[in-house]
């Protein structure tokens, strides 16, 4: 039987007396899509932060390629193949799109910054760089300043970003957060196309990319995990939709 790539088990972080993640466990296997839905507050960004290892949990255990990853920093995650898309504001606005993706691949490759030669003029890092932008469409625009681009293109840049770092799974909070439904929908294909080469644990509030995307969903609810099934499990479960429909959420609801 395939192992998951990622498995969280008991899982638990606590802010005073709110408890964001209680008692979690989660699986993501190789190459799946795992999406992870839930209400305002329940927990999906805490977990993104423990996964991604920018706050320690309280308790539990992160599996990640067959190694306990727990208490590994951020950089040894990424250098393990653990990428998360990082929000617009991590990206440096004033280098180029070839060169913030060249920054990442250099960040892979695990080499101390060579001061006496940038990053934007190692060949070895520029051109998977390239390569990268070119597979996102984005080449035409290697030579912009991030600050330049569209809000649309710098969502894009983030996942190149991601990409160069060449993950086994990419953590995704909110890819389509703040686009319009052109952008979106481009977003939604390029998903599409890193199916099955990456997998991707999807956080998203826009349900018809979650519902086209996900091979899987799981639903959080208050840190815990309600249901976890295919998209037509989910759609179906009587759980599910009390809990979208509690507070008279109707259009969530409808939307699940
Ligand atoms: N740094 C923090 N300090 C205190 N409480 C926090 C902190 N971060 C999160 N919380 C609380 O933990 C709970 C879970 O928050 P989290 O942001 O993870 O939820 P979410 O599912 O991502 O919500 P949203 O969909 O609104 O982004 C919420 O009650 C939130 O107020």
């Amino acid at each position: 039987m395939t192992e998951p790539l990622l498995r969280v088990t008991g899982l638990r972080k606590a802010f005073g007396a709110v408890v964001a993640t209680d008692g979690l466990h989660l699986d993501v296997m190789p190459g799946e899509v795992h999406a992870l839905i839930g209400p305002n507050g329940a927990g999906k960004t805490t977990l993104v932060a423990q996964l991604a290892g920018e706050i320690a949990p309280d308790d539990g255990r992160i599996d990640f390629a067959g190694a306990d990853i727990t208490r590994l920093s951020m950089h040894a995650r990424t250098r393990r193949g653990l990428a998360r898309s990082f929000q617009i504001t991590s990206l440096f606005p004033r280098f180029t799109a070839l060169e913030n993706v060249a920054l990442a691949v250099q960040a892979r490759a695990g080499h101390a910054f060579r001061f006496w030669r940038p990053a934007w003029r190692d060949p070895t890092l520029l051109e998977p760089a390239h390569a990268v932008l070119a597979r996102l469409g984005l080449d035409l625009h290697a030579d912009r300043p991030a600050s330049t681009l569209s809000h649309g293109e710098q969502r894009q840049l983030e996942i190149a970003v991601a990409l160069a770092t060449q993950p086994r799974l990419l953590l995704l909070d909110e890819p389509m957060a703040g686009l319009g439904p052109e952008d979106s929908a481009w977003m939604v294909e390029l998903l599409g196309e890193l199916r099955g080469e990456v997998a991707m644990l999807l956080i998203e509030h826009d349900m018809d990319a979650v519902f086209t995307l996900a091979d899987r969903i799981t639903v959080l609810v208050y840190g815990r995990a309600l249901a976890s099934g295919t998209p037509d499990a989910i759609r179906a479960d009587p759980e599910v939709r009390r809990a979208y429909l509690g507070d008279g959420a109707e259009a969530g609801a409808e939307a699940v």
